[in-house]
């Protein structure tokens, strides 16, 4: 039986996942297929439990199964722990580590019913429909960091070697050709090195796939339009902190940041998670969206289990809801349909029946 482990992690993260198990329940008990769940710690809760983020028995886990879904981790109670051992780069940044989740996939498409919801004017995001594949296991996030004395300075290091660079580029190319054909390859060339090694990979693998238009853009001006012009984009693939960043600026075109699910690949491997963090603002309220989690819990169905119809009637799921009106407080909308997060992953099981 395919296994699947479950790291709810800190925060909303403890909110957020047991509505996408609600839902992944109903949708695989209807397709009559099976999956063992299993829950282990990670994050904070596995610092306060166990001593360190990522213990052995959920690094084992992770690695045995063939999919992990994960909430969130972080919180202020572990910001001031040395930054090796705090949540993020002690658990899960070692995990995507670990298991060489090098492709990050975030999807940002306008759904019609929440075009009030976004932060911008409805013709500018009439037609987004984007993924941002975001390199996840090298870059600024993963070089060597430090201090310095006298003077005392502090440094992180952007590195990239060639294989990393050409295999997430390669990853781009496949998926805007399985797309709308376009690919925008996001760098600071005009300053780094890092980028402008990125930028001789790019255009060194383009004559592989003609049917895939290429363009390069600096970071700095993506950002801007993003917010300018973001149907221009069908496929942009970038360095990871750019990613992490550009992400969380392209998720309000969709609305808002809890409607942003993900994937993170190594084959058919894959880690998916919300792209949001652990929110301690309103953690324990039952206030957090849980769709970036459900749609990644989607997200999962289709890339690692070829489930493409089950995956599909959860997208269809949360449209319908959504379609009904129904909201988190995050999206806005009429005051009288707002729900809590257990109450929209009720309404999602609703509307799959
Ligand atoms: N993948 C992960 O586990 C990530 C973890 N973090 C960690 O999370 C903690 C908080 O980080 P922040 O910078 O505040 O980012 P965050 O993404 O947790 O929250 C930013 C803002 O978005 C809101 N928000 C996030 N998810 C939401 C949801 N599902 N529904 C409604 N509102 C939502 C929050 O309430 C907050 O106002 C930190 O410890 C950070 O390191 C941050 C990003 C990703
Ligand atoms: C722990 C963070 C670096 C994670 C994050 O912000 C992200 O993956 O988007
Ligand atoms: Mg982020």
């Amino acid at each position: 039986m395919p296994k699947i482990a479950v790291l709810p992690g800190d925060g909303i993260g403890q909110e957020i996942i047991p509505e996408a198990l609600k839902v992944l329940d109903a949708v695989l008990k209807n397709s009559g297929e099976q999956f063992q769940f299993q829950e282990y710690l990670i994050g904070g809760a596995a610092i306060d439990a166990r001593g360190k983020a990522l213990p052995e028995d959920t690094l084992a886990a992770c690695k045995e199964a063939d999919a992990v879904l994960l909430g969130a981790i972080g919180g202020p109670k572990w910001d001031t722990l040395p930054a090796q051992e705090r949540p993020e780069l002690g658990g899960l940044l070692a995990l995507r580590k670990e298991l060489e989740l090098y492709a990050n996939i975030r999807p940002i498409k306008m759904m019609p019913s929440l075009i009030s919801s976004s932060a911008l004017k409805e013709e500018i995001v009439r037609n987004v429909d984007m993924v941002v594949i975001r390199e996840l296991t090298g870059g600024l996030y993963f070089g060597e960091k430090g201090r310095k004395e006298h003077p005392k300075a502090a440094y992180d290091v952007l590195v990239y070697t060639e294989e990393e660079i050409r295999r997430i580029v390669e990853f781009a190319f496949v998926l805007a050709g399985q797309r709308r054909k376009k690919l925008c390859s996001v760098d600071k060339a005009n300053v780094l090195e890092s980028s402008r090694f990125w930028r001789e990979i790019v255009l060194d693998l383009a004559p592989q796939y003609p049917e895939v238009e290429v363009s390069q853009m600096y970071v700095d001006n993506a950002a801007m339009q993003l917010v300018r012009y973001p149907e221009q984009f069908d496929v942009i693939v970038t360095e990871n902190m750019f990613g992490d960043i550009l992400t969380d600026l392209a998720s309000m075109l969709g609305g808002s940041i809890g409607m942003l699910a993900s994937a993170s690949m190594s084959g058919k491997k894959g880690l998916y998670e919300p792209a949001h963090g652990s929110a301690p603002d309103i953690a324990g309220q039952n206030k957090a969206n849980p769709l970036a989690t459900i749609l990644s819990a989607a997200m999962m169905l289709k890339w690692t289990f070829g489930l493409n119809k089950e995956g599909q009637l959860i997208e269809d799921a949360v449209t319908k809801v959504l379609d009904q009106g129904y909201r988190t407080a995050d999206l806005g909308g009429d005051p009288g349909r707002i729900l809590g997060t257990r109450q929209m992953g009720d309404a999602v099981v609703d509307a799959l029946r």
